[in-house]
């Protein structure tokens, strides 16, 4: 028999109903409830979002399958068997449950991964801190991904999709170097950056290699999806970069490619797709996306590959 190892695919986790949204934006809270004004707005981005299925939870089954075939059939890891198990953040099966199940069905040895390229503390670093501890506690060997943000699959499938966009561009009449792409991710607590912390680097990082291996003239960095804290997040938000550009640049043409996001989900369908669409279609701006990568072979060569490097097979 082959010799079993386990994978922890760790993910952010969403709703399972319109029903189950106050308790996961609870979870996502600390615990704290959410008021009923803002459990009225996101019941609402949902809701613009959801035709039955919550998009991120089919869309991270579907990698989590795909994961576990793509791991099957390479040919270093011909001498085991790999058992992917999924662990979200803030929905179930929490990161805590899949390492329970890896020790119930007698792993002993795991890997973990979060779907997501970057690393920060305040994301991969408490998936991992999560994962870790729980482990510890069952005696299960774990060691993780940290980041894959340059494996140079995953800077091919971004840059597939830019050039792909930007063909679309073109045969709409544009030029093509007229276009201006905006990569983005998920702002975070500004004060991320007194901690030492990588998230905006690396990001910088994935941005250029893909700007580079797609041949973008022009491209920059914006956040996006900034919570609504009192205190201050990271900037400028894709919103104003949007207003900045048709004011003081005249830019018409805009491609985002949302590189610190790996599925469609609120962030993208609802942030990107309606609201910031919104904005540029009252400036007269076309603005256009990248398709996300779900389950693109690339992307899921990228995964696994990081895990297999990682595990030395
Ligand atoms: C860095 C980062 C990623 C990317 C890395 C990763 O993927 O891990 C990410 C992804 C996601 N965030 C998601 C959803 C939400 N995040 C929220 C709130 C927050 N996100 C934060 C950070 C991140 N979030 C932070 C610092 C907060 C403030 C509260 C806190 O300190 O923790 C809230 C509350 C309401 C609001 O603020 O909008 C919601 C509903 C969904 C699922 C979407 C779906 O269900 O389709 C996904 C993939
Ligand atoms: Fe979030």
């Amino acid at each position: 028999m082959k010799n079993k190892i386990g994978v922890l695919v760790m993910s952010y986790g969403t709703p399972e109903s319109m029903e189950g949204i106050e308790s996961y934006y609870t979870h996502i809270r600390r615990g704290n409830k959410p008021s009923e004004e803002q459990l009225r707005e996101l019941t609402e981005r949902y809701e613009a979002i959801v035709g039955g299925v919550f998009p991120l939870r089919e869309n991270t089954d579907r990698q989590v399958r795909t994961l576990q075939d793509t791991l099957n059939v390479d040919p270093r890891a011909t001498d085991v068997e790999f058992v992917c198990y999924q662990g979200l953040k803030h929905a179930a099966p929490y990161i805590e449950d899949g390492v329970e199940k890896m020790v119930q069905d007698g792993i002993t040895k795991a890997v973990g991964i979060v779907l997501a390229p970057h690393y920060s503390t305040m994301s991969i670093g408490s998936y991992v801190k999560r994962a870790k501890a729980k482990a510890d506690e069952l005696g299960l060997d774990i060691s993780f991904v940290e980041s894959y943000h340059l494996h140079p699959k995953l800077i091919e499938a971004f840059a597939d999709r830019v050039s792909a966009k930007l063909n679309q561009f073109e045969e709409a009449g544009a030029n093509r170097d007229s276009v201006r792409v905006l990569f983005s991710a998920h702002s975070l607590p500004e004060r991320i950056l007194t901690m030492g912390d990588p998230y905006q680097d690396q990001l910088l990082e994935t941005s250029k290699a893909v700007a580079e291996k797609a041949g973008v003239k022009h491209w920059q960095f914006t956040w996006q999806s900034a919570g609504r804290t009192a205190e201050p997040w990271l900037g400028p938000d894709i919103l104003d970069t949007l207003q900045t550009l048709n004011k003081e640049e005249q830019v018409e043409d805009v491609l985002v490619a949302p590189v610190g996001f790996v599925s469609d989900h609120l962030e993208v369908l609802y942030d990107l797709d309606i609201e910031a669409k919104s904005i540029a279609k009252e400036m007269d701006m076309r603005l256009e996306r990248i398709d996300s990568l779900n389950s693109d072979p690339l992307y899921m060569e990228a995964l696994s590959d990081s895990i297999i490097t990682l595990l030395k097979l």
